[in-house]
């Protein structure tokens, strides 16, 4: 299970202006649909994961959702080794503009070090499995005081054929004003790159946080089948 994509290829300067300005970035044919289709039926294969998360459960929304253990899937391994560096220089610019005194290292080996200091050793890729009914409640993804602030979500299913709705939604609020809702519509095979937490906004004063959020509204037939590759290992 390879990605399709050679990381050196793509236009980063693209990307990272949509990152700047939108906080998020989509990537086209990241995986051939026999790799999605490769990770779904994996979906079955207990040893491939640490827990099972029934998100009613937890009042986390409906739906299921499985963390992988370690070693992670090759595809997901690469994809999130391959994309930390190009994302820890924005990663970094960022923390500058907000004047937060924090450096990501050059390599997510050397992030998941730091991790590691603060007890932080849990495996955090997932996959999210939705039905008709099924829904993720606007959340932010963070597993203790270490985190990165980027994350991806590779589509699985194709968002024309295999379900409706099931939306992924982000809402943005800077300080002391309402949020701002951002619908997007991925389909097999596309990869989004978004906030965990905050963005630097520009304001009269200088950057302000804007803080992230993001969900996935109900599923209204169908099947929908996500990978969350999240950076930062969990408490
Ligand atoms: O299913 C989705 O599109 C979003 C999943 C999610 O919340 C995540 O990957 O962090
Ligand atoms: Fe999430």
């Amino acid at each position: 299970m390879q990605p399709i994509i050679p990381f050196s290829n793509i236009n980063w300067s693209e990307a990272i202006d949509s990152l700047n300005q939108k906080g998020f970035a989509l990537f086209s044919d990241v995986v051939s649909p026999e790799v999605c289709h490769a990770l779904i039926e994996m979906y079955d294969t207990p040893e491939a994961y640490r827990s099972v998360i029934d998100m009613k459960r937890y009042n986390f929304g409906l739906g299921e959702y499985k963390y992988f253990s370690y070693p992670l899937p090759a595809v997901i391994d690469q994809l999130r080794s391959g994309l930390y560096p190009y994302l820890a220089l924005v990663a970094n610019d960022w923390m500058r503009k907000l004047g937060i005194p924090v450096h990501y290292p050059e390599t997510l080996n050397a992030f998941l070090e730091l991790c590691h200091q603060k007890e932080q050793h849990r495996p955090t890729p997932l996959i999210l499995k939705y039905e008709e009914g099924d829904f993720n409640t606007l959340h932010q993804d963070l597993y203790g005081e270490v985190y990165f602030p980027f994350q991806a979500v590779l589509f699985l299913t194709d968002s024309e054929k295999d379900y409706k709705g099931g939306e992924f939604v982000m809402t943005e609020q800077r300080p002391r004003m309402q949020s701002k809702a951002i619908v997007l519509r991925p389909t097999q095979g596309q990869m989004l790159v978004f906030t965990t937490n905050f963005r630097p906004v520009l304001g009269t004063k200088g950057y302000c946080r804007t803080a992230i959020r993001h969900g996935v509204s109900e599923v209204l037939a169908g099947q929908r089948y996500n990978v969350g590759i999240i950076f930062h290992d969990a408490k």
